[in-house]
């Protein structure tokens, strides 16, 4: 009776606030048109956040929203009162991932699940412990996003379940040619061919669960799943195994393409890089050892490339969140049902954390940034249960390139396209040569 009373007053005291400034746009579609037509999404955010301020209204991919762009507003959403806001996802996406993934979760089932790919797990043994770190194949027969997707499924399955990696791919590379369709299930719609893969998938994964359960487990991300058991159903798991893959694979891939980009603009930067891998390369000697865990924390400079990447590249601009109750912040009203929209490459773009936002500067790195201004993990219950992994993976593909081959990279267009996460407009076409070939 109490808590009614106190959220009828709420509801009475939220139908004074006015909801934040900002313009909705055309019915329906609102301004994802301006959003998403712009090269660079920098310009949209930019120019709302002029002339509204750090908190502003408006409507996109069919739903009325509100965007943050302060450090102090992220924590807000994403920390301080994250029970007030649900994560989300457009409905399609929703359908594919699993509607029991670790990202809509909440609770007494988000926590022993993200426990689970929060272990040390998403760093296998087989990548974490010395001696050897996996080479990656040769990169002309390799894009960045196969590499991503081979790593996020040897994390998950481990080196056992090998015999059924390329079926995995195949399914999962069709499941995500539906993700940005529109929700028609008819035979012959994209739509339609993602949920036949994303069926076949859970059967692969529901027969690789049952002849886990028969056996000693193993070190890998679903062993983690799987001694959750009381928690976690089979529908749950599988869930979860296409959830992460899709988490893993193309953010992973962006970063390293962005990556590839800005060394390839930054000459002095590359080179700094190759003089660090080759030193690193040089104290092993020629007794072919491979590369440990202790020679990635070596990797100083690299680390600080990733870094500096990450926050220009901003290849999440925001995450989705939905208002589960009005909301006040500072004055405004945040309706219910409304998604809340924490601007991550906004608070990477502002001159007030980083002098000179758009210029690429790794050395800005030698000092830590200040709390909640630099989040390309995220912040709070949701963060990024994989950015060790993530880390891993980009510190030792560079390894490998930076020592072995060199590369040049076509003219690539100024410019940013969704495919869904940001990568350069046109794509990142390379050529690599191997370095004794010069
Ligand atoms: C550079 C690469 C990566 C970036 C930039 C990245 C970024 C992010 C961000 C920003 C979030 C939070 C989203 C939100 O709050 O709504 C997130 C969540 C997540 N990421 Fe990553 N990620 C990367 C790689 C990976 C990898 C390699 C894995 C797994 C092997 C992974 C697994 C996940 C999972 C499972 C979640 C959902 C966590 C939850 O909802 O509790 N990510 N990631």
């Amino acid at each position: 009776c109490a808590i009614r009373g106190r959220r009828a007053r709420r509801q009475a005291s939220s139908k004074s606030l006015a909801l934040p400034p900002g313009s909705m746009g055309w019915p329906y579609v609102g301004e994802t048109f301006q959003l998403y037509s712009s090269k660079n999404p920098n310009v949209f955010f930019a120019r709302k956040q002029n002339r509204h301020g750090p908190i502003f209204k408006t409507h996109i991919l069919g739903c009325p929203c509100v965007m943050v762009s302060s450090p102090e507003a992220a924590r807000f959403v994403l920390v301080t009162q994250a029970h007030l806001f649900k994560p989300t996802f457009p409905a399609s996406k929703e359908r594919m991932l699993g509607p029991q993934a670790i990202f809509f979760q909440q609770g007494d089932y988000h926590t022993p699940t993200s426990a689970a790919s929060s272990s040390p797990r998403l760093l296998p043994e087989a990548i974490r412990a010395p001696p050897a770190l996996p080479r990656p194949s040769r990169p002309s027969r390799c894009g960045a996003s196969s590499y991503a997707l081979n790593v996020a499924l040897l994390s998950i399955f481990g080196e056992e379940e090998m015999r059924y990696i390329e079926e995995l791919k195949q399914c999962y590379l069709t499941l995500e040619k539906g993700y940005n369709s529109m929700p028609v299930n008819l035979p012959g719609t994209l739509f339609h061919k993602a949920m036949k893969a994303r069926k076949r998938l859970g059967a692969i994964v529901a027969h690789i669960i049952s002849a886990r359960r028969e056996r000693q487990r193993g070190s890998d991300l679903l062993a983690s799943f799987l001694d959750d058991r009381e928690a976690l159903t089979d529908a749950q798991i599988a869930d979860n195994v296409i959830g992460v893959i899709f988490a893993a694979r193309d953010t992973t891939a962006s970063v390293l393409t962005w990556m590839v980009k800005f060394l390839g603009d930054h000459p002095s930067v590359l080179k700094a890089v190759i003089d660090e891998q080759q030193e690193i390369a040089r104290s092993k000697g020629s007794s072919g050892e491979p590369l440990t865990w202790a020679d990635t924390r070596r990797m100083r400079m690299t680390s600080r490339v990733i870094q500096e990447t990450m926050r220009v590249a901003s290849i999440l601009s925001f995450t989705f969140r939905e208002a589960v109750e009005d909301v006040e912040y500072q004055g405004y009203l945040i309706p219910k049902g409304w998604k809340v929209l924490p601007l991550f490459r906004n608070i990477h773009h502002s001159p007030d954390h980083f002098p000179c936002p758009e210029k690429f500067d790794p050395s800005r790195f030698e000092v830590a940034p200040k709390p909640n201004t630099f989040m390309p993990f995220g912040n709070g219950t949701h963060s990024c249960p994989g950015n060790e992994l993530a880390k891993l993976e980009m510190l030792v593909l560079f390894h490998h390139l930076a020592t072995k081959y060199r590369w040049s990279t076509s003219k690539s267009e100024s410019g940013v396209q969704f495919g869904p996460f940001a990568l350069p407009l046109n794509g990142l076409p390379m050529t690599f040569t191997r370095k004794h070939d010069y």
